[in-house]
């Protein structure tokens, strides 16, 4: 699939006096759904942790390096499909599990709108435990495109176990344990404005259709939502340990990506444990301020991984962003919170859109560069640091 002839089509509907409806760059796609989005809504979306300077510096750090131009490398014909843990990924890229997605479309069914986009583009979807609707109906709407379940570990084991066991059955793909959200960062937009969406009942539907969630509450859900949602906040603070691994594969034949992993030594001792994959991200820079730009730990991580193969988020604004977090060494690059604000501008079809951009864009990178392939594009060689940041 060639995806940069999306700017063909772009260019053709302007011959006939039809513009983009959304723009196809970051900068235009954020402030078009800060004006779109609703404040509580936005101030959870676009913040993070602190004085925002490591999600900041998430998206600077892809100015610290550069990819090496090869001509005459037979790239008139790309193939951006690519394989991790035995499942085969029409796109390098996925959208990373965002908690709120759902809320970031009008009709707050935002995480099927994500999941029919995906499945009309072939972008692999991450979902997250924190959704609208429920997993299966998100597993519905995703059709043959991979998904994966993020889980957020309840406490509770058989919760945690019921929730793996009914993305298994929905036909998600693979689990992906965040391990770095355990505890809330200290996120000074929402602090301010004392919002925090979870608390107020959003985005609980995994639990309060699970029938082991369920049958911890005194009364359901639809009866008293302040009970149940307190029952949630005291599952939700759990801190997984390297033992909970053992237990996690014994419920599930689905291959495990620890997701949260920038550490060499944590890459070893997961992979040590059988660990299929991990993703290498701080979150967007919502949880930890002060902490390293993500795309400075991929190279260790990724040299500790070996054939393991190693997911990437945060900072991710532009095709050539993935084109860089390839090169460096990245199985598949996820985006966070720019299909958010492309699903707040436009539904479904903005996601689509914006899907559809930031392919395109990866896609003549590797045409223009000379890299026809992933593997070329991954190969030792392609991406250096330059001497000094360029803007
Ligand atoms: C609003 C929001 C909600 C998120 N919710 C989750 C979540 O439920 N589970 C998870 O593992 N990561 C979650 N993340 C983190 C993303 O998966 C990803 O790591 C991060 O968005 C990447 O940073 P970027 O958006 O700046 O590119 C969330 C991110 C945002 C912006
Ligand atoms: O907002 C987040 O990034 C997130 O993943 C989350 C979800 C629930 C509780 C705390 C953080």
């Amino acid at each position: 699939m060639q995806y940069g002839d999306y700017q063909l089509e772009i260019y053709g509907a302007g011959l006939k006096g039809v513009l983009p409806r959304w723009p196809v760059d970051f900068a235009g796609l954020e402030s078009a759904a800060a004006a779109a989005l609703p404040d509580w809504i936005l101030n959870y979306v676009a913040g993070g942790a602190g004085d925002e300077r490591t999600q900041r510096g998430n998206a600077e750090a892809f100015g610290w390096w550069g990819i090496v131009p090869r001509m005459m490398a037979g790239a008139y014909e790309r193939d951006l499909t690519t394989s991790i843990c035995g499942i085969d990924l029409p796109t390098p890229l996925f959208c990373c599990p965002i908690g709120v997605i759902g809320l970031c479309s009008q009709d707050f069914h935002g995480d099927l709108a994500v999941a029919r986009a995906c499945a009309r583009t072939g972008v692999p979807m991450v979902m997250s435990t924190l959704s609208q609707d429920p997993l299966e109906d998100v597993a519905a709407a995703l059709g043959d495109t991979p998904g994966f379940f993020q889980l957020y570990t309840p406490r509770d084991r058989d919760v945690a176990v019921s929730l793996i066991q009914r993305a298994e059955k929905a036909g998600f793909r693979g689990l992906v344990v965040t391990l770095d959200t355990w505890v809330t960062g200290w996120r000074p937009r929402d602090l301010n404005t004392a919002n925090f969406p979870q608390l107020r009942g959003h985005c609980l539907a995994n639990y309060f259709s699970d029938p082991a969630f369920r049958s911890l509450l005194d009364a359901p859900p639809e009866e008293d939502l302040r009970g149940a949602v307190g029952m949630w906040a005291g599952q939700f603070g759990n801190s997984v340990g390297w033992d909970d691994l053992a237990w996690m594969r014994e419920a599930t034949d689905m291959p495990i990506l620890l997701k949260g992993i920038s550490h060499p030594d944590d890459a070893r001792r997961a992979i040590d444990l059988g660990v299929d994959g991990l993703y290498c991200s701080n979150h967007g820079g919502r949880q930890a301020n002060g902490g390293l730009p993500a795309l400075e730990t991929l190279p260790d991580v990724v040299a500790a991984a070996g054939d393991v193969p190693v997911l990437f988020d945060s900072g991710v604004r532009s095709g050539a962003d993935v084109a860089k977090a390839l090169a460096l060494g990245a199985s598949a690059v996820g985006l966070g919170r720019p299909y958010a604000y492309a699903l707040a501008l436009g539904g479904e079809d903005g996601v689509v859109h914006h899907l559809r951009s930031v392919l395109a864009e990866t896609d003549l990178i590797m045409a223009v560069d000379g890299y026809p392939t992933l593997a070329d594009l991954r190969a030792e060689g392609t991406i250096r640091r330059l001497p000094h940041q360029v803007q």
